[in-house]
């Protein structure tokens, strides 16, 4: 482990020596993943998150979104199973009994307003076990940069972009986002990735390296909560989901280039990558 003030970069060697859980059972040994988000106009960021997230091993994906959705998402999803949010976003009791269920919850793809996400984490995360692993995106942030205390100090990996790092920090995040990263792992004792750093609330932190311009693309963000989420589904601890996700996330990026160049790819082909990416390792 690198000291508090290092960061360790991340290379196939070092993830080799870090290897994933390697659940050998049926798909209920690799984890049930709920991904709750998809307001009425951005249901697509929970089909990339949720997609992504057996792309890195789930084991079962739940998505559930704003409710005129579902029955079209059932169909562009149909590994998933699929339930509706009230108008309001408020959780519905067959949503909330699926949270007390799921091994790991990524809360924010898609939603768009913070006063209803900080309702809605609210009412999930009173119904989802301690142990629950949890993967904060989008406005899911946006609610936590307004409610400190909803994370409560569960097990979770929180995955900003650099607007959702102003929101939670409260000033722009700066030049020295391994800082920035460390600031936000400290203040809500949950691992942090931004934009390739990663930091530990215990104080060890890794950079990875392979991140570039073309990641810059809509949607990509929803795809690299959703790896993280898989991640955790099939065993793995937050900080090496965290690790492994930006590593995936990077490379599936890079693997796209010979066909595309380096910008202008999709999330969605980023997803298509992402299981031969960590196959490679
Ligand atoms: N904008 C787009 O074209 C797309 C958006 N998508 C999804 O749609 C949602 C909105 O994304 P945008 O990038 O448009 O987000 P915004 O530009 O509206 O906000 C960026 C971030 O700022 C934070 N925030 C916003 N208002 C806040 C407030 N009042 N208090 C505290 N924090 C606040 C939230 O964490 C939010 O994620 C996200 O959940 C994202 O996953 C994706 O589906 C892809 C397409
Ligand atoms: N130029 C870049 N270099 C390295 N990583 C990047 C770059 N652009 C984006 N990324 C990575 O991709 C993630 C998603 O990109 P972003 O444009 O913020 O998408 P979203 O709005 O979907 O969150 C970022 O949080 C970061 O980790």
């Amino acid at each position: 482990m690198p000291n508090r003030s290092e960061e360790q970069v991340i290379t196939p060697a070092l993830l080799r020596d870090w290897p994933l859980p390697d659940p050998q059972g049926g798909k209920e040994s690799r984890g049930t993943v709920l991904v709750v988000g998809g307001a009425r106009c951005t249901p697509g960021a929970v089909l990339l998150a949720g997609v992504a997230s057996l792309r890195a091993g789930a084991g079962r994906l739940q998505l559930a979104v704003a409710a005129e959705s579902a029955v079209p998402l059932s169909i562009a999803v149909p590994e998933a199973k699929v339930v509706g949010l009230a108008p309001d976003g408020a959780p519905t009791d067959e949503i909330l009994g699926l949270a007390g269920s799921a091994d790991v919850i990524a809360l924010g793809p898609g939603l768009d307003d913070v006063d209803h996400t900080v309702r809605l984490m609210r009412a999930v995360l009173a119904r989802a076990p301690e142990e629950t692993a949890l993967v904060l995106d989008a406005y899911a942030l946006g609610a936590l940069s307004k409610e400190p205390g909803l994370l409560d100090r569960r097990r979770a990996v929180l995955t900003p972009n650099l607007v959702e790092a102003a929101h939670l920090l409260g000033r722009e995040p700066g030049d020295d986002l391994a800082a920035a990263a460390r600031e936000l792992a400290e203040r809500h004792h949950a691992v942090v990735s931004l934009f390739g750093h990663i930091a530990a609330p215990e104080g060890p932190a890794w950079r990875e390296e392979s991140g570039h311009a073309g990641l810059g693309t809509s949607g990509s963000g929803d795809v690299r909560a959703g790896i993280v989420a898989g991640l955790l589904g099939r065993g793995a601890d937050p900080a090496q989901a965290a690790c492994w996700g930006a590593y995936a996330h990077a490379v599936s990026g890079l693997r796209l280039a010979p066909r595309y160049g380096r910008i202008g790819f999709l999330a969605r082909e980023l997803v298509d990558e992402v299981a031969s990416t960590i196959a490679s390792l």
